[in-house]
């Protein structure tokens, strides 16, 4: 089933710059999507848009039966619940606990004045520590997130996202700021929960090993323009260069 659908979508900032032209693409539902491109060719600037962080100029974002792009107020905030995100610095408050960083992922359920005291519910707790035991971190719900290595404050972010109960989650270059062996532990517990939660999972990847490795399908951008759509394995010498120019050539992360 199609969840999620740009057509032709174009963001263009205050400041004059295209980042986005004429988007279209789709996405079934369980997809593990990841999108690339150069620095500088739109992916953030997409993941952005889908979920309304950035508002598109022209063009329609169709998520689950409804004109995301066209909802405003208590309905827009309501169905982008649904969409999870997680960043490439974490955005954790540190010196809370880890806890708390993951109940805070309940916010669009529970009152602003209950967030504000901590007043979450018994059930919200238990939730929290269900999905710290799926990213491996139950041992650490009461430590401080600065405590926390980076692979580990990345992992927390995905157990917040996941208290939204999202059906998509959005990861804007969530292991650009760590090294080769802590990316792949992120990746692997992005791809668990795609797995075995079922959470559809559109991502930004610098490096094309990660891409072959993790994604299900590929979108590649070049100048805010879709060059290339389809599957990791067919992106042959030829598409590289197609995507990230005659000069470049693949760097690998093990
Ligand atoms: N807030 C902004 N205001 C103006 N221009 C912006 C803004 N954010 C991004 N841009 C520009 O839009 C274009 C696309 O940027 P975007 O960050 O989406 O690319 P990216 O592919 O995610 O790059 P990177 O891999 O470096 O994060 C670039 O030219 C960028 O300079």
């Amino acid at each position: 089933m199609t969840l999620l659908r740009g057509e032709n979508l174009c963001k263009t900032y205050p400041n004059g710059t295209q980042a986005l032209s004429q988007i279209n693409f789709s996405v079934e539902e369980g997809e593990f999507l990841v999108v690339i491109g150069l620095s500088g060719s739109g992916k953030s600037t997409l993941l952005r848009c889908i979920n309304q962080l950035h508002p598109i100029n022209s063009g329609a974002i169709h998520f689950e039966q409804q004109r995301l792009d066209q909802l405003h107020g208590r309905a827009l905030r309501q169905q982008r619940s649904r969409i999870g995100m997680i960043f490439q610095q974490f955005n954790l408050i540190p010196r809370k606990s880890v806890l708390t960083n993951v109940l805070a992922g309940a916010l669009a359920s529970t009152p602003i004045w209950k967030s504000l005291l901590g007043l979450y519910s018994k059930k919200q707790q238990q939730q929290a520590l269900a999905y710290l035991r799926i990213v491996g971190l139950e041992h650490k719900a009461y430590v401080r997130a600065d405590n926390l290595s980076g692979g580990q404050q990345q992992r927390v972010a995905i157990a917040r996202a996941l208290m939204q109960n999202p059906k998509i989650l959005l990861a804007d270059e969530p292991v650009a700021s760590l090294d080769p062996s802590t990316s792949h532990s992120v990746m692997k517990y992005l791809q668990k929960i795609n797995r075995e939660l079922g959470v559809t999972v559109i991502c930004n990847l610098h490096f094309l090993s990660l891409v072959r490795t993790y994604a299900s399908r590929v979108l590649a951008l070049k100048d805010g323009k879709i060059v290339y759509q389809g599957a990791p394995e067919d992106i042959d010498e030829q598409w590289f260069k197609t995507i990230y120019g005659e000069e470049a050539v693949e760097v690998s992360i093990n």
